[in-house]
């Protein structure tokens, strides 16, 4: 963490909440970073409820961090763990069949939508869109996050949302948020240990009420974590959705890699436009001894790219940290370092190409 910022964390330490504790004990701030001299962070309510009497509390922050050195300006915004205790429970019967035939689900005020894909589970698909999902919302996009892995839903814990989504009239959902990210899971509509044992039809309308029963507002890009594989979700997403574009991430190891190939293939078929490859856990840096070492081969990707004529847009190294904060709900492109500047370059990215 830079000096500036670690000063400006000093002195939100002496901003005291009117219910005791400060911004940083009750670990509140979110998102926060410094670009010429402008800070931008974000404060997580607990729930709306309470963000509703947040305001002046956001307004002292942002005069108070003003007073640090290297400080020139300063945006702070606020945002609420929506669903929080107070929220009621969805009305909604999720999981019904797929309604309106080939009709478009794709919400009118959503500019881009990117799938993010793998051809093998396990290869760090949700890892990737939990953080470029913060790295975008860090770079100022309005972001929303779907994760369409209806079996193995795993965003609700990434981005470290326990609340259950609510539906204040029984039609539309609202979305949770978390750093700075709307977040929409079949896992936060469902009970935490209740097996989901729906077959295509169902999966297809649970895709079909998250898309388009979700009050995601405007938003620049919403990112879509995908089941592995070229299953019903996939095509109806590609069908139905017409993403902006794919993204497929794999490790270099080669069954995962002839995974990757599938999945490149069913895109190329429902002419959904493939923005680049991403390689995961390319590299082990060791911290004790600084050696490197491939674990799971290195390069492969990038072969596969250049095969393809598409971009390698990232090589993200085996980290214990991208591990332990994804674990902890806290998205390793929410801080600093190696790993999240590759996010943030990533996100830069695709927003230079219009994507994002
Ligand atoms: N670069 C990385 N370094 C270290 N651990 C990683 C990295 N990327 C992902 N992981 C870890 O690997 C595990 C699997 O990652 P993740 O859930 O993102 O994969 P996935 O492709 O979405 O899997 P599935 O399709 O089965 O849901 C997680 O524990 C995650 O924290």
């Amino acid at each position: 963490m830079s000096d500036v910022l670690k000063q400006v964390r000093a002195q939100l330490e002496q901003l005291e909440l009117p219910d005791g504790g400060t911004l940083i004990s009750r670990d509140m701030v979110r998102a926060m970073r410094i670009d010429a001299g402008h800070l931008r962070f974000v404060i997580e309510a607990p729930s709306a409820q309470v963000a509703q009497h947040m305001e002046p509390l956001r307004a002292a922050a942002e005069r108070a961090v003003l007073a640090v050195d290297g400080v020139d300006a300063a945006t702070v915004a606020l945002t609420a763990h929506e669903g929080g205790a107070e929220a009621p429970a969805p009305q909604l019967k999720i999981g019904g069949h797929p309604k309106g035939g080939d009709r478009s689900i794709r919400p009118a005020s959503v500019r881009s939508i990117l799938a993010i894909a793998s051809g093998k589970g396990g290869v760090g698909k949700s890892t990737v869109s939990s953080n470029l999902a913060v790295a975008l919302a860090k770079a100022g996009q309005k972001v929303g996050l779907l994760d369409a892995d209806i079996h193995g839903p795993s965003q609700p814990r990434m981005m470290g949302v326990n609340a259950r989504a609510a539906s204040p009239d029984g039609k539309v959902i609202t979305p949770l948020q978390a750093h700075g990210v709307k977040m929409m899971s079949i896992g936060s509509m469902m009970e935490a240990d209740k097996a989901v044992i729906w077959r295509g039809p169902m999966l297809m309308g649970a895709l079909q009420q998250m898309m388009s029963q979700v009050d995601w507002g405007d938003l620049d890009v919403l990112i879509v974590d995908l089941p592995p594989g070229t299953g019903d979700v996939q095509v109806t997403l590609c069908q139905r959705a017409a993403p902006t574009g794919a993204i497929v991430v794999s490790t270099p190891q080669d069954v995962a890699l002839l995974d990757a190939r599938k999945a490149i293939d069913m895109f190329q078929t429902l002419k959904t436009p493939i923005l680049g490859l991403i390689e995961n856990m390319s590299l082990f840096h060791c911290p004790h001894c600084g050696e490197e070492t491939e674990i799971f081969g290195h390069g492969g990707v990038a072969d596969e790219a250049e095969r393809l004529g598409v971009p390698l847009l990232a090589a993200l190294p085996i980290d214990l940290e991208t591990r332990l904060s994804g674990d902890a709900g806290q998205p390793v492109a929410l801080g600093e370092g190696a790993v999240a500047e590759a996010y943030a370059r990533l996100a830069d990215r695709l927003v230079q190409g219009g994507v994002a």
